[in-house]
């Protein structure tokens, strides 16, 4: 007998030293296979949406200081971006413009120009990459002076006024290619006026992921350096986004969401806010997301510069954990990398 094959023998010398058990849980857990054969969740590509900045410029690439591996783009690049994530499956890639400063202003004008970077990059990819989906996020923030999501008067942040120009913003992105639209401004009402322009102007099949429960989150922090607007914010979103502290709301807001006419709802931030994910789907049964912020990327990349963690095994298993809490899909800055993790296997 070969020394590497272990001989079948009993565990312990005698009957006495055995714990009297029925059931055993690591029985299932012995081996590779075994593992395999009750594995409840399973992370694959078709899980993943990945988020890409875009800027102005050619063949450009600027790294994100505080999102290690993660570039900002310009729009020639963005599509050879978009062509990756086909090659790898990867469904869908979601845009965020870096609007230059000089293009900011109180009322986020920019957003509703059908020439801005975010319209610009939805028709060069919808041009060379008709088979991705194409996601776009609905705020002004990237686009306004102040950094707010809406239009700001007196300290305030103007609910029905900011949701009339979000519809238009919507139509063109729309027009540009959009097969998403994500409002992720938490404006009340934001939802059933996009869909009915929308379904006015001929967009029937444009899908709508509500951003239903955001919260006003202290792991936006790199993104905001990536779109430009952490310098120009005054103040916090806390009037708008929602409080960490409550999960009830999460329920009624994606209620209304969904009543407003929401193909999809999403969670944000995505790992501390699992439970959230637990129960929109368990309360509502619709498709669900998480989107994995970019602090939570930061994190585990921090970590795994320094040595701390297991980069490679983090990712994947909070990806994974996603899943397990019942999302069906995940917006994620690791999505090139899972998918070629993925591939890989
Ligand atoms: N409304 C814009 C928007 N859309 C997505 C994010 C954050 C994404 C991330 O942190 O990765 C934000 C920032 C914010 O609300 O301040
Ligand atoms: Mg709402």
């Amino acid at each position: 007998m070969p020394s590497s094959v272990t001989p079948l023998k009993p565990a312990l010398a005698s009957a006495s030293d055995r714990l009297d058990l029925i059931e055993r849980p690591r029985r299932n857990r012995k081996s590779e296979w075994a593992r395999r054969l009750v594995k409840e969740n399973v992370l694959t590509t078709n899980d993943l949406i990945w988020p890409i900045f875009v800027q102005e410029g050619e063949n450009l690439r600027s790294p994100v200081a505080a999102m290690p591996g993660v570039d900002r783009v310009s729009v020639d690049i963005a599509v050879e971006e978009a062509q990756r994530a086909a090659a790898l499956d990867i469904p869908v890639v979601a845009i965020f413009p870096y609007t230059d400063p000089s293009l900011r202003d109180p009322t986020g004008s920019e957003a509703l120009n059908a020439q801005n970077l975010t319209c610009r990059a939805c028709r060069a990819i919808k041009a060379k990459v008709p088979e991705i989906g194409l996601l776009t996020d609905v705020a002004l923030d990237p686009y306004t002076s102040h950094g707010h999501d809406g239009l700001l008067e007196g300290g305030r942040i103007l609910n029905d006024e900011t949701v009339a120009l979000l519809v238009r913003q919507a139509l063109v992105q729309a027009e540009s290619g959009s097969d998403i639209i994500a409002p992720s401004d938490m404006m009340d009402g934001r939802v059933g006026a996009i869909r009915a322009a929308l379904d006015a102007a001929g967009f029937l099949d444009v899908q709508i992921m509500a951003y239903s429960a955001k919260y006003a989150s202290a792991f936006y922090g790199p993104f905001r350096e990536a779109v430009g607007s952490s310098g120009a914010l005054k103040g916090d979103k806390r009037t708008y986004q929602m409080d960490y502290a409550n999960s009830d709301e999460a329920l009624r807001e994606a209620e209304l969401d969904i009543a407003e006419g929401a193909d999809m709802i999403m969670v944000k931030p995505g790992l501390p806010y699992l439970d959230i994910v637990a129960r929109l789907k368990q309360s509502f049964g619709r498709p669900t997301f998480a989107y994995q912020v970019s602090g939570e990327y930061a994190m585990i990349m921090a970590a795994a510069q320094n040595g701390w963690i297991d980069g490679e095994k983090a990712m994947i298993e909070s990806l994974t954990a996603f899943k397990r809490a019942g999302a069906d899909g995940i917006l994620t800055y690791f999505a090139p990398r899972v998918a070629e993790y993925l591939r890989g296997k």
